[in-house]
């Protein structure tokens, strides 16, 4: 008899919904992680303390109100990290008391400690007392993420040269800043020092950042985070990070320096299984740390799942939560559909942007044939409410048959709502839904009538001419 029928090594979203599902199957449940950090990146370092800290740059700095109220308006004329760290710290801790009493509700155990594999049922709980425990369930779910990859040639001191771990516990804000790669964490990170005033330079190694999202949204942000100051350097690759006695310095491959008080480095994670010795369960990680999975999220061994970051793309909270779900069903051989294929992206930069479905360039290169459909935040009575002027809402229309191929949407609450052309594609809907639909005036959402009406007027021309 083991001590559980499921044990899951690690906190985060996937690890939290694995073991709810199964404890609400009635199966005894219990979670494992280290002191101090219940609720994974997600909660203590990555998710959750970014959108905060997003939240309070773009409150302090009045930022997302000076079209109404003049460039020079703010709350708040010097900010502190401690103004910015205090609400982010209320969050963290809000959230996870808020974890504790859910997983507590669902009679799950809570293992306080760093897990490591002892055979393919069992794990060395090591507490840190000196005492390791063994810990055997039936089925074992791997949940362990990812953390910040810190190659060599950084000389990382987490105050001057510093990860995205690192970032949210700077002592002040910097006057400029290196971020290196222009992938999610990177731009997001940007945005909000740019914000602050902090003069920031982004290098990336490609010739292009967030190659995934719409072009011409990118274009867009690019164009406002220039406006706030910001460089961009394509192309150029960052060979090393030094660490001076005032600044620290970029050396970049193509013999360039830059140097500025603080250097972010956000060039990709690493999956966290070094800690795990899988090789005592039967499995092993790839280079980047990631484990492989089938469908149903099993590994290589039968009793063995993985869900998460630490399966890789698409490495988000959102997915992951999911992920976590359907293993723990599968894992108690209760039946679960799958994920559904729609899966919306939302990147918190400043101005945030969102999509769910395809983009111009995949339906091009497909040779689908799309209309686009456009609506400005500006000609709507809420864009000039809330003071957005640069927002819109593009859909990418099929011509045949009037189904929504794409919704990217860019400005003020692009990440919520999204979600309606999330669900009208989801279910099949098609443009004349949008057309035909009364939205409550005024808001953000009637964007989808507008850009639907929009799409269906260049459809019809064109049905016209062509016959
Ligand atoms: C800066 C940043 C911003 C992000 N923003 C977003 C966003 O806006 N939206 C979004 O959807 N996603 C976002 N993500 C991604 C999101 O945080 C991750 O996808 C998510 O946290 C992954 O969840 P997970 O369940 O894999 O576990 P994680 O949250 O990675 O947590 C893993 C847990 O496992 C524990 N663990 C590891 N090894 C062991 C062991 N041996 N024993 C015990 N415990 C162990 C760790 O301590 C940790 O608590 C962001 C990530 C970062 C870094
Ligand atoms: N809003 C969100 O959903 C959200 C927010 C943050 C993070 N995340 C997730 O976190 C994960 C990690 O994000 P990330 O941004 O760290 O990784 P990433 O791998 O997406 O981006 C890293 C970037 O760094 C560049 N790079 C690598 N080495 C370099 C070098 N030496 N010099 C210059 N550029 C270099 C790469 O070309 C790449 O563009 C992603 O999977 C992302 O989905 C999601």
């Amino acid at each position: 008899m083991y001590d559980y029928d499921l044990l899951v090594l690690g906190s985060g979203p996937s690890g939290q919904k694995a073991a709810i599902a199964a404890a609400k199957l009635g199966k005894r449940v219990a979670i494992v992680d280290r002191r101090d950090m219940l609720g994974g990146v997600c909660i203590n370092t990555g998710t959750v303390p970014s959108k905060t800290l997003r939240e309070a740059v773009l409150y302090l700095t009045g930022l997302s109100q000076r079209d109404l109220y003049g460039s020079s308006y703010r709350v708040k004329e010097q900010i502190t990290v401690s103004d910015l760290a205090a609400r982010t710290q209320h969050v963290i801790t809000r959230q996870t008391d808020v974890i504790r009493n859910q997983l507590a509700r669902n009679h799950i155990a809570m293992l306080t400690g760093t897990g490591r594999f002892a055979d393919a049922h069992a794990i060395w709980l090591d507490g840190g007392t000196g005492h390791d425990t063994k810990v055997s369930a039936d089925k074992i779910v791997i949940a362990a993420g990812t953390r910040p990859a810190r190659p060599d040639s950084v000389d990382f001191d987490d105050r001057t040269i510093v990860d995205s771990d690192g970032v949210i516990n700077l002592e002040k804000v910097p006057r400029s800043m290196v971020v290196v790669g222009a992938g999610v964490i990177g731009m997001e990170y940007a945005s909000m020092f740019a914000a602050l005033g902090t003069k920031v330079t982004v290098v990336e190694r490609r010739e292009k950042m967030l190659e995934f999202c719409d072009e011409e949204i990118v274009e867009s942000l690019k164009y406002h985070l220039r406006d706030l100051s910001v460089t961009f350097r394509f192309g150029e690759e960052v060979a090393a990070v030094e660490r001076h006695q005032t600044a620290a310095l970029c050396i970049l491959k193509s013999g360039k320096k830059i140097a500025a008080d603080t250097v972010m480095y956000s060039a990709g994670r690493q999956g966290q299984t070094d800690d795990l010795a899988l090789e005592a369960a039967g499995l092993s990680a790839d280079k980047r740390g990631r484990i492989d999975v089938d469908t149903n999220y099993r590994t290589a061994v039968d009793n063995i799942y993985a869900v998460g970051d630490v399966i890789g793309f698409p490495a988000l909270a959102s997915t992951s939560m999911e992920q976590g779900r359907l293993a723990a069903q599968h894992a108690c051989g209760e039946p679960a559909r799958e994920m559904h294929e729609l899966q919306p992206i939302g990147i918190y930069t400043i101005p945030e942007i969102s999509f769910v479905g395809k983009t111009e360039d995949e339906l091009t290169d497909s040779a689908t044939p799309f209309e686009v459909g456009i609506a400005r935040y500006r000609e709507l009575a809420r864009g000039q409410i809330v003071g957005d002027s640069y927002g819109m809402l593009k859909l990418l229309v099929s011509p045949d048959d009037g189904r929504l191929l794409g919704v990217h949407v860019f400005g003020t609450a692009a990440t919520d709502i999204v979600h309606i052309g999330q669900a009208v594609m989801g279910c099949g809907g098609t443009v004349d839904y949008l057309v035909d639909t009364v939205f409550n005036y005024p808001t953000l959402s009637e964007a989808y009538k507008v850009a639907a009406l929009d799409a269906s007027n260049k459809i019809r021309n064109i049905t016209r001419i062509d016959g």
